[in-house]
């Protein structure tokens, strides 16, 4: 029998993960505060940090709730360089997103336990050809908005070139804390076609604690990367701990450029939200692959969190608080007052069910462009 609470474990990232324990991350913030009408798309600033905390602070809430361990801080694209080309802000400044989105992870880390990640992304600049130092003077600026907060760890996400992802991890460790590092690239490697593997082994070798995959592609498929950088870092003789956060979109016919190559992106993506039940499927294939930090990106609401603080509840040892309103495997449509819904109660039919997507005349897959020929 299990309970229902919110781990309040006293140690870092690295404790928690050295013991063998399960960390569970949390979801996609962008993408869905742009649907809640706090994010603007296409340049997806975080300025909402500063202009509407409650927002920012509710998602957190919902994402601690439903398990997750790690808060990260709504510092995405929040590079000077990101921020002027978006134009989306004048009157507010990057350092002072960073300090309100420090803030705001605390808070909300605070009330259940857990942990908070300061987050740096890619930079326009990169692909611009800035040189490695007009680079890493981006990181560093981010480095030192989070250095006069109470931050747990770094995480270094959403890079598509394992350079860039280098440099910001070599400015990162600077910082004295854990450094986490996931690229979004696809099996075949990142965008200039270095292979997972060797990826992997760079990033340790710059200093990352934690490596692995973030968004771009589904669930699955980013595990199966996450396999592959396994594999290099154990031919290397590497040790590094594994993370995945993956898509919450069905994307199989995407590869390097993700789902951002789809004609459906960003707003027509709806039809490919994975269901809980296949996050009930990744959580057990992350866990059987040896990832023990297992969280989502684009896509992934808190109900998906919390599929996965379920999956893994036994090797938890505990539900999130929010599984007291839900029931493992909808044992609660017992109770339905119609029989055919009751007799949709149980793990047999959800785990068996091929869900129709409810548009007909409409393709199952699509034709990606992604800049390659
Ligand atoms: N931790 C971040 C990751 C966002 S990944 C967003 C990708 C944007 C793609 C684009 O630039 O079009 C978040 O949850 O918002
Ligand atoms: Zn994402």
């Amino acid at each position: 029998r299990l309970n229902f609470c919110v781990c309040v474990c006293l140690e870092g990232i690295l404790e928690r993960l050295d013991a063998g324990e399960v960390v569970v991350g949390d979801g996609g913030y962008v993408l869905q505060l742009e649907r809640r009408g706090y994010v603007k798309a296409g340049h997806w600033t975080p300025e909402a940090a500063v202009e509407h905390p409650e927002a920012v602070r509710q998602l957190e809430r919902e994402f601690l709730r439903a398990g997750a361990d790690v808060i990260q801080t709504f510092t995405f694209y929040c590079s000077e360089d990101k921020l002027e080309l978006s134009g989306n802000v004048s009157n507010i400044t990057g350092a002072q997103i960073n300090s309100a989105a420090c803030d705001l992870a605390r808070e909300v880390a605070d009330e259940g336990g857990a942990l908070v990640a300061g987050g740096v992304s890619q930079t326009p600049l990169y692909v611009k050809k800035g040189s490695e130092n007009e680079v890493k003077a981006i990181f560093k600026k981010q480095l030192d908005d989070f250095l006069k907060k109470d931050i747990d760890f770094f995480m270094v996400e959403y890079f598509e070139y394992v350079g860039e992802a280098v440099w910001a991890v070599e400015v990162m460790k600077t910082g004295g804390k854990p450094v986490g590092a996931t690229l979004c690239i696809s099996p075949d490697g990142d965008r200039e076609g270095v292979p997972p593997g060797e990826c992997a082994v760079r990033l340790v070798k710059a200093g990352a604690d934690i490596v692995g995959i973030n968004c771009h592609l589904d669930p699955l498929t980013c595990v199966r990367t996450v396999k592959l950088m396994k594999e290099g870092l154990e031919k290397a003789g590497l040790k590094a701990h594994l993370m995945v956060q993956p898509l919450g979109f069905h994307t199989p016919e995407c590869n390097i450029g993700g789902y951002v190559s789809l004609p459906e992106y960003p707003f027509a993506l709806e039809t490919r939200i994975i269901t809980r039940w296949d996050v009930h499927k990744y959580a057990r294939e992350a866990y059987n692959a040896g990832i023990r930090y297992i969280g989502g990106c684009c896509g992934f609401e808190p109900y998906h969190i919390r599929a996965i603080s379920e999956e893994l509840a036994e090797e938890r040892g505990f539900l999130p608080p929010a599984s007291t309103k839900h029931s493992l495997w909808a044992s609660t449509l017992e109770t339905h007052t119609k029989p055919w819904v009751k007799a949709r109660a149980g793990r047999q039919y959800w785990e068996n069910l091929l869900p129709a997507s409810g548009r007909p005349k409409c393709p199952s897959m699509a034709t990606p462009t992604d800049g390659r020929p």
